[in-house]
């Protein structure tokens, strides 16, 4: 395992941001942490390389990394040419030529100010210096919020890339649709827990919805006149069954009402 956390506290005052989550990470793996605003997911992240001093558990990190914030702020004084070479004489797995080819992919200039950059752009300036970093696991904290959707598929790539060159990304999101289409094992967090965590087949394979009058193991998911709509386990439905998708799964299990 290149990454094992188990029973990782941090508490803010009497706010429990992450309530005690184990989760493993696998070398060459895309792990997904998913939540809603305010689940828990960049807390995490922080814990783990050690920008936040946790309260309690065990963080075990099998190789170096490096790290996309999600505030994504550069030195706006300087050029995206001297940011990079800024970079090179700080990090020694910094690889410059790869950062200009992936600004090149992302269509921006290098002797653009950072100062001048929007918001989007800023993030795929930093996303070039992150993903031109050699090293063993990249934490990348929502790394697509607020791209344009052309943008955010050209960076999903490079993070398939990542992964079939045997690196380890961690990443935070709560955009389901981009999770699907690369995360191999996703936790989905909520209010400092972690409610499901597995391969995403599995994960859709365990649900279904199901209609009925009957009180079952299960999630409530939406009351109709005279019945109940649960997402629950396949084994414990009853009533009427339905398949259900990921998002369906997600809302149900972080907002969809009180476990039953
Ligand atoms: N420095 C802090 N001081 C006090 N409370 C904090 C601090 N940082 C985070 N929190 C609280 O901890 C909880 C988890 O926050 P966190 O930023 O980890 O969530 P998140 O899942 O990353 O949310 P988002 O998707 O909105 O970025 C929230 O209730 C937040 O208000």
């Amino acid at each position: 395992m290149i990454l094992q956390v188990e029973n990782l506290k941090k508490y803010y005052k009497s706010k429990k941001a992450v309530d005690g989550i184990s989760f493993k990470v696998g070398k060459g793996e895309i792990f997904a942490l998913l939540g809603p605003n305010g689940a828990g997911k960049t807390t995490t992240l922080k814990c783990i390389i050690g920008l936040r001093k946790k309260d309690d558990g065990k963080v075990e990190l099998n190789g170096n990394f490096t790290y996309l914030p999600e505030k994504k702020e550069l030195y706006k004084s300087l050029t995206i040419k001297k940011m990079f070479e800024v970079t090179q004489e700080l990090s020694k797995h910094f690889n410059i030529e790869k950062a200009f080819d992936y600004l090149k992919e992302f269509n921006i200039e290098k002797d653009e100010k950072i100062a001048n950059l929007s918001h989007g752009m800023t993030t795929l300036v930093y996303l070039s210096i992150v993903l031109s970093e050699d090293v063993d696991i990249y934490f990348l904290d929502e790394p697509t919020w607020g791209l344009d959707p052309l943008m955010q598929k050209k960076v999903i790539e490079s993070i398939r890339r990542l992964a079939f060159d045997g690196k380890t990304v961690f990443y935070t999101s709560h955009i389901l649709s981009e999770v699907e289409k690369i995360a191999d094992k996703v936790a989905i967090m909520s209010k400092g827990h972690i409610v499901e965590m597995g391969y995403l087949d599995e994960i859709k394979e365990k649900y279904v919805l199901c209609s009925t009058k009957e009180h079952i193991q299960g999630y409530l998911y939406k009351k109709t006149n005279d019945e109940n709509i649960y997402l629950c386990k396949k084994e414990e439905a009853k009533g009427d069954i339905q398949p259900a998708n990921f998002e369906t799964i997600f809302e149900a299990l972080v907002k969809g009402g009180d476990k039953i």
